[in-house]
């Protein structure tokens, strides 16, 4: 289509002013006016933003839609075919936001360690808005102040690894209840999610709120937690046609927004009476450590707020709705990762007997019978350690991290990218890449052995937890109990598909990606009778 100049206009303009009736001559340029400028508006819309020359390349956007049209489904995996057509790096409108999308080692290390700075912060959504009081939380803080602190407390009281350790006697009771709970189903399918998924749950509210997940209304609470939390993991996963397009957001056309609201009330009432309760309790109590369990999250936050709130120089505050926006992180970051890890790791195993008769024989050499694998086990189990890098590297479950958002502008591999340019990384891509890795498809753990590839977030061919200043708070926590659950799970049974259960290894797409269909299996045991009571 050919372009109309500014001089072009002039020349049409200038053909009216033979009309001699005024009024007329103005209707008419009013009109040629409102045309050029709708034609001019449209084809802006479908030429993308005036700066696309020095974006990275990327599909065509449509008007006012952008590229949400070929997300699909599945938004890793087409991101990664048209990475195939773009290149590693690319550039796509989603709605009326720009985004780049990383999918080679290289790129990653571009934004999550050359331009960590710049990329720190993270976009917020209807979802972190509503259901995270303000993208308060430690997941969707803007990069500040706020931010700074919370993790900064999350990390020295509750993540260290000195402070893990007294979260340890928590996790291998329920790895242990996990192969109780199992062993009730030996000679029946079972499908192993729920029981994985309640062992992760457990672990997790035990440490935030130092409660079992099952026993969190036991408080009398009128709201059910468990209930409450399930419905923020779901709406936090749904695509919110607001987000993408604000000048729609007023309509909640899908009426998303009305149930995000009504979820944050629910859970504003229900946290906030545990708050208070613990509150009372830490103000009763003579020391500060709690005798009859390890100090958990919720205390850190609350005497975190007191010594805020006793500062007077302290540019930043926690509000108790700060509170429950931290305590929902832990639930929404910690459960599912772990359990939907596990739960892949198990179906790559049936899939690949030799690599589970390996795991096997590698544990009963390092762990005689007679005791369960401990977490000091692990260092003796190379193998095992690859199968978890091994699943992690073809099944991350967050395929394409969490969203950063650029502070300012910048440039990355020759293109200018304006503040507020938001990036993904497809770690599911470059898990997957050819280039990086021989035969990609093939469930291989030998390749990790002995090689110094690790996934803690310095080798940016395996990212599970992401890398640079916004990595997974929780890497090591989830790290242990995966590879707990895993060794624990592997030594005390025998595994096998359930008839007419096939290992079906299609993904589900949400806030984490899953199995489609659980993994129903028959177990048979391995150990004396009494590890399973
Ligand atoms: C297998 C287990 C886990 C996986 C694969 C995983 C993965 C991730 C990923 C990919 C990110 C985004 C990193 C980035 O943007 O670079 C993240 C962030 C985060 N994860 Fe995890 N995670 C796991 C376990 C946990 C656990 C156990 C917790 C807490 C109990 C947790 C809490 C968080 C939080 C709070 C963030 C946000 C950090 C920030 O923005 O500062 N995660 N996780």
């Amino acid at each position: 289509m050919q372009m109309i100049t500014a001089d072009k206009f002039q020349q049409v303009v200038s053909l009216l002013h033979p009309y001699q009736n005024a009024a007329m001559a103005f209707l008419v340029t009013a009109a040629v006016c409102t045309t050029l400028l709708s034609y001019m508006f449209v084809r802006k819309l479908v030429a993308g933003p005036s700066n696309r020359g020095q974006l990275p390349p990327g599909p065509r956007p449509w008007p006012l839609i952008g590229s949400l049209h070929v997300l699909g489904a599945m938004p890793h995996q087409s991101l990664a075919k048209l990475a195939r057509k773009y290149g590693p790096l690319m550039s796509l409108r989603l709605g009326s936001s720009v985004y780049v999308v990383a999918s080679t080692p290289d790129m990653a290390k571009a934004f999550l360690q050359t331009l960590d700075n710049t990329f720190a912060s993270r976009p917020s959504t209807a979802g972190t808005v509503h259901m995270l009081f303000n993208s308060t939380d430690l997941a969707f803080a803007p990069y500040g102040p706020y931010w700074k602190l919370i993790r900064r407390v999350c990390m020295n009281h509750v993540f260290h690894p000195r402070r893990l350790e007294t979260f340890n006697p928590i996790r291998l009771e329920e790895a242990r209840d996990l192969i109780c709970g199992l062993s009730r189903f030996i000679g029946q399918p079972v499908s192993v999610r729920p029981l994985v998924q309640e062992a992760a749950n457990n672990i997790i509210s035990r440490m935030t709120l130092g409660k079992r997940y099952t026993d969190l209304n036991s408080s009398g609470s009128t709201h059910d937690m468990v209930v409450l939390i399930d419905e923020i993991m779901l709406l936090l996963g749904v695509p919110n046609l607001g987000d993408f397009i604000p000048g729609l957001a007023w309509m909640d056309l899908q009426g998303w927004e009305k149930r995000m609201k009504a979820v944050k009330r629910k859970v504003q009432e229900a946290l906030g009476e545990i708050i208070e309760q613990r509150r009372e309790e830490l103000r009763s109590r003579s020391s500060p450590v709690p005798s009859n369990r390890p100090e958990d999250l919720l205390d850190v936050l609350i005497l975190a707020a007191a010594s805020a709130e006793q500062n007077s120089t302290a540019d930043v505050q926690i509000t108790d709705d700060n509170i429950t926006a931290i305590v929902l992180d832990m639930y929404l970051g910690g459960t599912d990762t772990t359990s939907i890890t596990t739960e892949w790791a198990l179906a790559e195993l049936l899939l690949n007997p030799e690599c589970l008769k390996k795991s096997q024989e590698e544990i009963e050499s390092v762990v005689r019978s007679g005791r369960l694998v401990e977490d000091a086990d692990i260092e003796h189990l190379p193998y095992l350690r690859a199968v978890v890098q091994e699943t992690f590297r073809l099944h991350p479950p967050a395929p394409l991290l969490l969203p950063r958002e650029a502070m300012q502008a910048c440039s990355v591999a020759g293109y200018e990218l304006p503040a507020g340019t938001r990036a993904y990384v497809n770690v599911w891509a470059i898990g997957r890449d050819p280039a990086t890795w021989t035969d990609p498809m093939a469930f291989r753990p030998e390749r990790f052995v002995g090689g110094d590839v690790e996934e803690k977030g310095l080798h940016f061919e395996l990212l599970p937890f992401g890398a640079g200043r916004r990595r997974c708070v929780g890497w090591e926590l989830g790290l242990l109990n995966v590879r707990l659950f895993l060794a624990r799970l592997l030594q005390a049974f025998n595994w096998s598909p359930a008839p007419g259960h096939n290992v079906d290894m299609t993904e589900q797409f949400g806030l984490t990606v899953m199995m489609a269909k659980s993994l129903t299996v028959n177990l048979s045991p391995r150990l004396p009778s009494r590890f399973y009571r």
